[in-house]
């Protein structure tokens, strides 16, 4: 996986190319983020970066020119990339609190593009402008307003690089089950097995596996009905999972 970005402060994704499972993967060569700067763009003596906003109004816009000129290097980097390992195109994302609501459906589809190149706004935003004819998506990590991209941009780049074959290894599997998509995760126990009077739950330390994963299932269905029910009305439960369900609603029933 190639993602470029193109951000005013590059040194803010050290956070997830040198931590954790996305600095693995990085080091791993599975995946690599490589930074575009609109500074390194400007011709001025100031090397400004931002401009004002036609029609008035409050803070700045990012500058017009500089903002292409990164944009189309990182673009033409991720051909080059697509070029070598797959000929899938270069897309590329605009993050905003304007854009489509992020999820794990579409962290998937967002995985599936290969060569991402992630453009992180800031002042008040770009040029409608850069966005038509520059952007290819417009995705938000939720409804609410930050000061720059460069977060949303990395909540992105740790999505997608848990989904690179072999950046989780055998936890993937585990994410994977039949259960997990789409559904809550299970309440998780270890070590001791009593934390102020609160025992782990007996089942699972009879290391009986079969009674351990209809037990974290019926758990993930629980906590998705209690919590999120809304995500079970797109679900299709098989007949397993409709069982659970209703024993949890029955031991719940307030
Ligand atoms: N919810 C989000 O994904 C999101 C993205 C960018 C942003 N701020 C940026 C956008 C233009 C200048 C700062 N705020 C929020």
């Amino acid at each position: 996986m190639w993602i470029g970005v193109v951000s005013l402060f590059p040194e803010m994704f050290d956070a997830v190319t040198r931590y954790g499972v996305t600095g693995r993967a990085v080091e791993r060569g599975l995946m690599r983020i490589d930074c575009w700067n609109p500074r390194d763009y400007a011709l001025d003596r100031h090397r400004s970066v931002d401009d004002r906003p036609y029609g008035g109004g409050p803070g700045m816009l990012m500058k017009v020119d500089t903002l292409r000129s990164a944009i189309a290097e990182a673009r033409r980097h991720g051909e080059e990339q697509a070029g070598q390992d797959d000929d899938a195109p270069v897309r590329v994302i605009y993050l905003s609190p304007q854009g489509r609501k992020l999820d794990q459906e579409g962290v998937r589809q967002l995985a599936s593009y290969r060569n991402l190149v992630l453009v992180a706004g800031r002042y008040e935003g770009i040029d409608e402008r850069v966005i038509d004819l520059d952007i290819d998506e417009e995705w938000s990590i939720g409804d609410y307003v930050l000061s720059g991209g460069e977060l949303p941009a990395m909540v992105l780049c740790d999505a997608v690089a848990r989904l690179v074959p072999g950046v989780l290894g055998h936890q993937a599997s585990a994410e994977e089950d039949s259960f997990s998509a789409g559904l809550l995760d299970c309440p998780h126990y270890t070590r001791p097995e009593e934390v102020d009077g609160q025992r782990v739950p007996e089942v699972l330390l009879g290391g009986h596996h079969g009674e351990i994963r209809r037990w974290r299932l019926k758990q993930s269905l629980g906590r998705t009905w209690q919590r999120r029910p809304e995500l079970l009305q797109e679900m299709i439960l098989d007949r397993e999972q409709r069982q659970l369900l209703d024993e949890f609603i029955d031991e719940h029933a307030s």
